[in-house]
């Protein structure tokens, strides 16, 4: 309601014919558009597919008017239930869980405390020769105090506040104190029948739940994101700080004594979990109201980050080089990240030893400490590849070392550069920067500084390429447009326009038709793997056949079986894939699907705004590890993007399966 996510049309389609049709076509999708919109009252409400999306909205209403809190429930009823029997049941269960069908829902949320709730439902019967046809069907929750409340009036005016939730599990216990009336209202000249059928429930016997009553406990929901295609952008969109920028540069805050005020550092779930990988090793980190970070690693309490953080992002791994060349002793768990690769850390580990590390890995666990107990010294190593995020490493651990280090084959992505910078701005003594050999002479300490990262890049190149594939006309800004240069020399082969609009914006401009072109990914200044999913995209819906190669992660391929769910032509032969375009048959259409990682989700957000029809992204949560508001800017250029809760998709599954069978048995 207060999100402003959802529209009143959206909410009251939950009520209606339209969303139980859909609902049993696609299982849990269609119908809860409205979560979004109802969640900011803690009302997470039912999800039945096959109970009728009417008795959803009734249960919502009387329960947000009552001042019920439901939290987590869903249920897989039958139609035979009845509105009544559901919402009781609603309020009677355990804490999530999906029916049986005679029971047709096994929990609501321990958090209910609802007293009374009424609902209403008036349904318009015509009738004609070939019998009786619903026309229309309206539902109105009623509060306790009879206020007669419609879907539309609680849009506009909802509860002010919902009380607290009580301390302890307590629901209702079921009961048959609901009842049912209906009522002919009166019926009009061209015969049609108003029909009004109330229903209440009083359950005003709270208990406790037992486990028996609260059988399955399914997790929380996650979100998706629901993409009408066909839509062209136009605008301008504003570019955040580069992802891999800042995490780099919060793991290297860790080198300096001093107080840090770092600017333009994304708000994203990976940058979030990077606070508290510092934070769980004594850094005070805070966003200030202006969106600056103040960081300040002047007390490090302890040399072991906290495993759960470290697992779920790659670059906190990198914290290993600082916490040893500042502390001489640091135990950092393998680290997550994208599912793209094996992903090894034996060039970090072998750059430590080489700087006087000793290392082993115990248990899951990179223990790293410094040959003589305190400090590293200073050595030359040359990396087998140039690895961004081991050159970031050792960059932070020699930059701490006594004595000089040289480290060759080094990474040269601007990321790389961006570190090297900031840490030079603390102090350190680092040449080379950017080129593919690095000197650094180490400091015992390096000093404070403010210092803003640089734009992403890969942001950047995404939103080009949903220019492109939208055929629009777009502005993006701030960029470095160097940093761009492999991804829109490709995109003028491909046949789109671009120009650069002032010192950091560039504009482009994107025809009808665009021709194939091969890539192949390597590290920088070569076309960057972070947007190579993104780019396939492009290409299923270019003329002609294009051909990718995948060179810097060997499992990199994993958005092309979610791409043909949406219709697209690409035969994959390990890090190759081939891809024929539009003229060759790959056309795409909506379809539910999966970001299988980051770039993997971006790729289908791009895929799904070129295809015809609406498209249903599940694994949100990995693109938010590193777009700032990618729906969101999307929408301001024009994409229908909506996101909105919905259940797992093993769940999902589940449900559909359900839906499935019951159909089956019905017909
Ligand atoms: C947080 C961050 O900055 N992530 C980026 C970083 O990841 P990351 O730093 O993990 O990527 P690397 O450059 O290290 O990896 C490149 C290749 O080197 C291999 N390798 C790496 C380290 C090692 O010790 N041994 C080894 O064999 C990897 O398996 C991979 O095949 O650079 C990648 C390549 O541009 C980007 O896709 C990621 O977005
Ligand atoms: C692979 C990526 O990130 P990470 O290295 O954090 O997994 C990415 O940004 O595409």
């Amino acid at each position: 309601l207060s999100s402003g996510n959802c529209s009143s049309d959206s909410v009251a389609r939950l009520g209606g014919q339209q969303s139980r049709a859909a609902a049993k076509e696609v299982g849990a999708f269609t119908s809860f558009r409205g979560w979004s919109a109802l969640r900011s009252l803690e009302v997470v409400p039912v999800l039945g597919p096959l109970v009728g999306a009417r008795t959803f909205a009734s249960a919502l209403l009387g329960g947000m008017l009552c001042g019920v809190v439901v939290d987590k429930f869903w249920s897989l009823g039958q139609e035979s239930c009845g509105s009544g029997k559901f919402v009781e049941r609603c309020l009677g269960g355990g804490e999530g869980g999906i029916g049986d069908g005679d029971h047709c829902v096994r929990g609501a949320s321990n958090r209910i405390r609802s007293r009374s709730v009424s609902f209403s439902t008036e349904v318009e019967v015509a009738t004609t020769s070939s019998g009786v046809r619903k026309e229309k069907e309206t539902t109105r929750g009623i509060a306790a105090d009879s206020r007669n409340i419609s879907l539309g009036t609680v849009l506009n005016s909802p509860p002010s506040s919902v009380p607290s939730h009580p301390a302890g599990d307590i629901g209702f216990k079921p009961s048959d104190e609901s009842d049912t009336i209906s009522t002919v209202l009166g019926s009009s000249r061209n015969s049609t029948v108003l029909l009004q059928q109330d229903s209440v429930l009083n359950s005003s016997h709270p208990y406790k739940l037992s486990e028996q009553e609260n059988p399955l406990r399914v997790g929380p929901f996650v979100e998706c994101l629901e993409i009408a295609g066909g839509r062209t952008l136009s605008g301008e969109v504003k570019i955040s700080g580069a992802k891999n920028s800042g995490l780099a540069v919060l793991a290297g805050a860790l080198c300096s004594e001093q107080q840090l005020c770092l600017r333009m550092i994304p708000d994203l779930h990976d940058i979030r979990r990077m606070f508290q990988v510092l934070q769980s090793v004594g850094v005070q980190v805070q966003r200030t109201p202006s969106g600056s970070i103040k960081v300040d690693a002047s007390n490090i309490t302890s040399v072991e980050p906290c495993p759960e953080a470290v697992r779920k992002l790659r670059a906190s791994f990198f914290v290993i080089g600082a916490l040893v060349g500042r502390k001489g002793e640091a135990i950092v768990p393998l680290p997550g990240g994208c599912n793209i690769g094996a992903r090894p850390i034996d060039l970090h580990v072998r750059g430590l030893e080489a700087l006087g590390a000793q290392v082993e890995i115990r248990q899951g666990k990179v223990h790293a400490r410094a040959m003589n107990g305190k400090h590293l010294v200073g050595g030359h190593f040359c990396l087998d590849y140039p690895s961004v995020g081991a050159t970031e490493t050792l960059m932070m651990a020699a930059a701490l070392a006594d004595g000089k280090s040289t480290l060759s084959n080094v990474a040269q992505e601007p990321e790389v550069k961006d570190l090297a910078d900031f840490l030079i701005s603390c102090g350190a003594i680092i040449h080379g920067a950017g080129t593919n050999t690095l000197n650094i002479t180490g400091r015992r300490k390096l000093h404070g500084t403010d210092y803003q990262i640089i734009p992403d890049r890969i942001e950047a190149g995404t939103f080009l390429i949903a220019a492109a594939i939208t055929h629009s006309t777009i502005n993006i800004a701030p960029v470095v447009p160097s940093h761009l240069t492999s991804v829109t020399s490709k995109l003028c082969a491909i046949g789109c326009h671009i120009q650069q609009t002032s010192s950091n914006g560039l504009k482009i401009n994107s025809p009808q038709v665009l021709r194939s072109i091969d890539i192949r990914t390597l590290p920088y200044p070569g076309f960057p793997t972070d947007l190579q999913p993104q780019l396939m995209s492009l290409l299923t819906t270019c003329n002609g056949q294009s051909i990718v190669e995948e060179t810097v992660f060997e499992s990199r391929m994993r958005h092309v079986e979610e791409l043909q769910k949406l219709g697209a032509n690409v035969k994959v032969s390990q890090n190759i894939a081939i891809i024929s375009g539009r003229d060759q048959g790959s056309s795409l259409y909506g379809a539910p699907v999966l970001a299988t990682d980051l770039r993997a989700g971006a790729a289908l957000v791009l895929a799904g705004m070129a295809a015809e029809g609406t498209t249903h992204i599940e694994g949100v949560s990995h693109i938010d590890r590193g777009y700032e508001k990618l729906d969101q800017k999307l929408r301001l250029l024009g994409a229908s993007i909506q996101r909105f809760p919905c259940l797992p998709s093993e769940l999902t599954i589940l449900l559909r399966t359900r839906a499935f069978l019951v159909t089956q048995s019905t017909k």
